[in-house]
């Protein structure tokens, strides 16, 4: 039997990184953080001095990707990046790389290693469409962006990163618009998802939301 699957898609900012890491740890579930595969691909891209347009190299790039993800540090080609990874440049970046069909192509079977008892929950943007389009549970988590740009520029003042709330606004609204119009696995919701939007509730009554459609459906065994 396959293990079951929960999958998280959404926007920039709307939660699904802590809703999912919550939500992992309750059901004692392994964790797929699908966006830090496309990060990853970023930074190493600037590593290797690859332009984040070519398509051919990013594609054998991603294929042969050295990463471990330790607990909640990843390691790339024996370098720490967890934090690094972790910015708006490497998030346009991200969002820049993720727009050529070879490199999802590329990284699709890595993802769906991740499936293993007792369960999945998966944390991107086409989790519910492509990767696991037949996971029993698919949530779109979205906020507006004002909200969301506000959560990111306090996540970031917190962290010590010199940020600028308008200008976080005019990268969410970027990356939203790449994000879902391109051509291969665009950002929507899976026609069978429940869409949630956070714009007004607080981290606790999303997880509680998401647990009880959790409960609904007999997952947690
Ligand atoms: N419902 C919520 N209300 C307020 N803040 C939230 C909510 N959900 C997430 N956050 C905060 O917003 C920031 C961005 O959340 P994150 O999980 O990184 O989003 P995503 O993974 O969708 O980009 C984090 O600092 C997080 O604590
Ligand atoms: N399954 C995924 C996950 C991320 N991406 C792309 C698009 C996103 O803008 C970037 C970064 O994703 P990530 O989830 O890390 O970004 P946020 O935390 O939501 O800001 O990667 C994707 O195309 N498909």
């Amino acid at each position: 039997m396959n293990a079951p699957v929960i999958t998280v898609d959404g926007p920039s900012g709307s939660g699904k990184g802590t809703l999912c890491a919550l939500l992992a740890k309750q059901l004692g579930w392994n964790l797929l953080d699908s966006g830090a595969l496309y990060r990853l691909l970023a930074f190493a891209a600037g590593n290797h001095g690859i332009d984040l347009t070519n398509e051919e190299s990013l594609k054998q790039l991603a294929a042969h990707l050295d990463v471990q993800f330790i607990d909640k540090r990843i390691i790339l080609e024996g370098e720490e990046v967890t934090d690094a990874i972790r910015n708006e440049q490497i998030g346009a970046g991200a969002s820049m790389v993720a727009s050529l069909p070879a490199v999802r192509e590329a990284l699709l079977q890595r993802q769906r290693a991740f499936q293993e008892m007792p369960g999945l929950v998966a944390d991107g943007r086409d989790m519910g469409t492509v990767v696991f389009a037949d996971a029993p549970l698919k949530i779109f988590l979205t906020a507006s962006a004002e909200e969301r740009a506000r959560r990111r520029y306090l996540q970031l003042k917190a962290k010590g990163d010199d940020v600028n709330l308008a200008s976080l606004l005019d990268e969410i609204r970027a990356r939203d618009e790449r994000d879902t119009q391109r051509a291969v696995a665009p950002l929507k919701p899976a026609a069978d998802a429940i869409v949630l939007d956070s714009t007004e509730l607080s981290i606790e009554q999303v997880l509680e939301r998401i647990l009880s459609e959790v409960a609904d459906r007999d997952l947690a065994g």
